[in-house]
C-alpha cells in the first residue's frame, strides 16, 4: 500500500527563514487536522560560503526572477541534506519510520503583485537522496491563484490553538513580523511589518554583530518619535488583510535612522516594529485576549517589554502555551507537507487573501 494514504503520517520539516541564519529542522506526527504530536527541533547553520553568496544574491534579489541560480540552489540542497542527515542522526530517527519530507527552502524573492516566489530547495533530488518522498514549492500555488503566498503558518496554528482562551494572536517575530488571530474556526494572518530585520542590518552595519542581544542596545537609547510616526505614515499599515512583505521592503525607508546614534537608531527601529504590531490591531475584528510570540525576537527582552506596555494583554512566548518557539515554523512546514499530500488546503481567503481554500506543494517521491 502506498504509505502516504495512511491517516496519520510522519513527517520532517525544513526550513531556513528569511534571515538567512540556519536551517531548522523538527518532526510531526499529524493526520494533517488537529490531531499534531511534535518532537525535538535543531537548528544547523548554512556554510559560510553558502550564507555569503545567499547575502550577495539578496543584495539584487530581483535577479531571482530570471536567473535559474543553479549552483546556488545546488549549495542550499546540500546544506539541507546535510542538516537533515544530521538531525535523523543525532535524534536517533529510523529513517523507515519518516512518511515524508517538508522543504520549504530558503526564500529569495517574493513578489506575489507580480505572481512571483522563489523558495531555493531541490525538493526532487532530497528526495532521491534520502530515499524519502519529499514536498517542496509550498507557496507557488497560492501566488499563482493571486494569493499573497505568506503567512502559511495559521493553519498550524489554529491546530495548536484549540482549546486555548480566545481570541488570540500569534505572532512570529522573524526578520519580517507576522500575525494569526484565531477565534474558533476563524482565522486572519497578515504580515505586520519588520521583525528584526532592520535592527539586524542596523547593528551589523555599525557594530558588526548579528544583532542586538536581548534587545540591549536598543534599551539603551531614546526613542525618537517623530521618526516612528514618520515610518508608520506607510499605507502598508492602513492596508486591510491579507498582506505579506519582502524582508528588504522598508530598508529605503528605514535609513531615516541614520543620523542617529548607535543606541538612539536601535531604540527607534525596535519602536517602528513594536507600532508595526499595534496597527496590526486595525484589522482583526476584536482585540486579542492574549499573545503568544515565536521567532528569535521573543528573546528580545525590550522588544517583548515594549510590547506588553503598548498592547496592555499578556504578550508571552509561545513556549508559555506548551509550544516550541524555535521549532514552529520547521514544523509547519512537516503539518503542511501531510495535508499537501492528503489534497486539504494549505491556506485560505483570510490567510493570504487566495479567492478559496487551496492547497499546494510539489510533491517529489523517492
Ligand atoms: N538573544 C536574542 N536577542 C535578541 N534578538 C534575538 C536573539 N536571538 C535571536 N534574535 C533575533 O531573532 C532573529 C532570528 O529569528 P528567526 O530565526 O525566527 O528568524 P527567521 O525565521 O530567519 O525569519 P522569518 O521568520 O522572517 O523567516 C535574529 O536575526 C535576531 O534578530
Ligand atoms: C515568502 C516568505 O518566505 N515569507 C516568510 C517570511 O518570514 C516570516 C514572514 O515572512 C512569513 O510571511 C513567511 O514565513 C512564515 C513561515 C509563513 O509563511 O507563515
Amino acid at each position: 500500500m502506498d504509505r502516504l494514504r495512511q491517516d496519520s503520517l510522519t513527517a520532517l520539516g525544513v526550513i531556513s527563514g528569511t534571515s538567512m541564519d540556519g536551517i531548522d529542522v523538527s518532526i510531526v506526527t499529524s493526520d494533517g487536522r488537529d490531531a499534531v504530536r511534535f518532537g525535538a527541533g535543531a537548528s544547523y547553520p548554512y556554510r559560510d560560503e553558502t550564507r555569503a553568496a545567499l547575502q550577495a544574491l539578496i543584495a539584487q534579489a530581483e535577479r531571482a526572477m530570471t536567473e535559474p541560480l543553479v549552483e546556488l540552489e545546488a549549495e542550499v540542497t546540500t546544506d539541507h541534506l546535510a542538516a537533515i542527515r544530521r538531525f535523523i542522526a543525532e535524534q536517533h530517527l529510523d529513517p523507515a519510520s519518516i512518511d515524508l519530507v517538508g522543504l520549504h527552502g530558503q526564500t529569495v524573492y517574493h513578489r506575489p503583485q507580480q505572481r512571483f516566489t522563489r523558495q531555493l530547495i531541490d525538493g526532487p533530488a532530497i528526495a532521491a537522496a534520502l530515499g524519502i518522498a519529499t514536498v517542496d514549492r509550498f507557496r507557488h500555488a497560492d501566488v499563482e491563484a493571486g494569493g499573497e503566498g505568506a503567512p502559511f503558518a495559521p493553519l498550524y496554528h489554529r491546530a495548536l490553538a484549540q482549546g486555548m482562551e480566545q481570541p488570540v494572536m500569534v505572532l512570529n517575530l522573524g526578520g519580517v513580523a507576522n500575525v494569526t488571530w484565531i477565534e474558533g474556526e476563524e482565522v486572519i494572518a497578515f504580515d505586520t511589518g519588520p521583525a528584526s530585520a532592520l535592527l539586524d542590518d542596523f547593528v551589523l552595519r555599525r557594530l558588526g554583530r548579528p544583532y542586538d542581544a536581548d534587545g540591549a542596545l536598543a534599551a539603551s537609547g531614546r526613542i525618537h518619535e517623530d521618526l516612528v510616526a514618520a515610518f508608520m505614515e506607510n499605507p502598508f499599515f492602513d492596508r486591510p488583510a491579507p498582506k505579506s512583505l519582502d524582508r528588504n521592503e522598508f530598508h529605503r525607508r528605514a535609513q531615516i535612522v541614520e543620523p542617529l546614534s548607535d543606541a538612539d537608531g536601535a531604540a527607534t527601529l525596535a519602536a517602528f516594529t513594536v507600532e508595526s504590531l499595534v496597527a496590526a490591531l486595525r484589522h482583526v475584528p476584536r482585540a486579542p485576549r492574549r499573545w503568544l510570540v515565536g521567532g528569535g525576537g521573543r528573546l528580545n527582552h525590550h522588544l517583548m517589554q515594549r510590547l506588553r506596555t503598548r498592547l496592555g494583554v499578556p504578550v508571552e512566548p509561545v513556549e508559555a502555551a506548551g509550544w516550541d518557539g524555535d521549532a514552529l515554523e520547521a514544523q509547519l512546514f512537516a503539518y503542511l507537507a501531510i495535508r499537501s499530500v492528503k489534497s486539504l488546503p494549505l491556506s485560505l481567503p483570510g490567510t493570504t487573501g487566495v479567492p478559496r481554500p487551496l492547497t499546494g506543494g510539489r510533491l517529489n517521491r523517492a
